[in-house]
């Protein structure tokens, strides 16, 4: 008889199943054959959205089936609540408060045990807590949300304690392999002095859609429906966005710092603020606003041989991210649509810096670049037949 192929089994519990986490369910589904050839199954026991959990009935014995997956891709999508999947059976659904202390529930049951991912695929703070408890109950993290690293020193610090167990690829750069280059280069012990480059998907193509003579507040909506803005896009309009990855790079550079060290530009005026109006509001009303001035910069840097960029500069002595008038014909003049380009210098590339360059932002890249992440991880599981 043929002997069965050892596999190492990833659970996995899903916080977020907006944009990103859709793609990624969508994408583990698609690659279950990929993964078996590589002897790795990712198990998804559990998905979490801003109200409720649903769950497998046994984690330690199984997970969500993939019909029950694609379902619950279908009912998000379509604005069901996650408990519209409960008839399908083999689940069960959790509401909030008590939705987080089952996912400790879950971390505390497998931590340990068969090992347990949590993937946060969400755009809010309320995670932390959750993600520091499942690091002291030996579970592995994955990220694209930014917000778990830029809050609180100490959280950073402890999220990132067990290095290995930890996964962020897709917190800056979306699938770009920003930090992990950034890791390799400190592990040789090559001192990194700077960091230079456009780490916005959406200021990226905003920028090089107003060269094109579009207006700011359509190119704006453009890049919300294709997927590039946070959920609120002031948060990319800000700068908060580009300061939240300036700040992981920062922190992973050994800087002690916090949001208040970065210089933030803003592109709106605080009356146009989260705290003013609502973000359909903004979209609808608040956004045109600003058409004419910024039409009238990109006209006078176009009449000097520029064009506008949204740059992030990480030094040793201070970070600061803003707009900034670069040549046409530069690096970061030519970049298109949602492309980042990263610029790392160190001692080995000071003159001629690691440069990293695609992609920046969208649903299906930066869900590629999360599953890569926690298969990344396989070797921390167990292989089993
Ligand atoms: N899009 C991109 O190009 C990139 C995105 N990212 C990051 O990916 C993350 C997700 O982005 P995106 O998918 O566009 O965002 P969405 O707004 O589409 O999805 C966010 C999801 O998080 C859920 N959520 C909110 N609060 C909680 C909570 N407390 N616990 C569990 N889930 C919660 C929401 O629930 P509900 O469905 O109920 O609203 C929703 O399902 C963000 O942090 C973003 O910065 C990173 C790199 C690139
Ligand atoms: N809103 C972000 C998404 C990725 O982090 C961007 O536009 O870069």
């Amino acid at each position: 008889m043929p002997q069965a192929q050892a596999r190492a089994v990833l659970p996995v519990v899903l916080l977020g199943c907006g944009g990103v986490g859709r793609h990624l369910l969508r994408h583990i589904v698609s690659c279950r054959s990929l993964h078996a050839n590589q002897g790795v199954a990712i198990r998804v026991v559990g998905v979490a959205d801003s109200s409720s959990l649903l769950v497998a009935d046994d984690v330690r014995a199984s997970g969500l089936d993939d019909a029950l997956l694609n379902d619950l891709c279908s009912a998000k999508s379509a604005g069901s609540p996650l408990s519209s999947l409960l008839a399908r059976g083999h689940c069960q659904v959790f509401n909030k408060p008590e939705a987080m202390g089952k996912v400790i529930d879950a971390a505390t049951m497998l931590g340990r045990t068969t090992g347990l991912v949590i993937v946060d695929c969400s755009a809010t703070y309320d995670t932390v807590g959750v993600l520091k408890d499942a690091v002291d109950h030996g579970c592995c993290v994955v990220l694209a949300n930014k917000k778990p690293l830029t809050c609180a020193y100490e959280d950073f610090k402890k999220l990132t304690s067990h290095f290995r167990q930890i996964r962020f690829e897709s917190t800056v750069g979306a699938g770009l392999p920003v930090i992990a280059s950034v890791t390799r280069i400190i592990a040789s012990g090559d001192p990194v002095s700077r960091i230079v480059g456009s780490l916005s998907g959406t200021l990226g193509y905003v920028m090089s859609e107003l060269e094109d003579g579009n207006f700011f507040s359509e190119v704006v909506k453009t890049a919300k429906a294709l997927g590039y803005t946070e959920p609120d896009p002031r948060d990319d309009l800000s700068g908060m966005d580009v300061a939240r990855k300036a700040l992981i790079l920062a922190r992973l550079l050994g800087q002690q710092i916090s949001m208040e060290n970065i210089n933030v530009e803003s592109l709106y005026p605080s009356e146009l603020g989260p705290e003013v109006m609502s973000t359909t509001d903004f979209l609808e009303s608040g956004l045109a606003k600003l058409d004419e001035t910024i039409e009238e910069k990109v006209k006078a840097a176009s009449l000097r041989g520029n064009v506008l960029r949204y740059v992030c500069v990480i030094g040793k002595t201070g970070c600061q991210v803003g707009l900034q008038e670069v040549p046409k014909d530069s690096a970061l003049g030519r970049l298109r649509g949602s492309d980042n380009v990263v610029e790392i210098y160190s001692r080995c590339y000071e003159s001629s810096p690691l440069v990293i360059q695609g992609a920046g932002a969208g649903n299906d890249t930066t869900a590629a670049g999360v599953l890569a992440d926690i298969i990344d991880l396989q070797d921390l599981f167990q292989a089993r037949p």
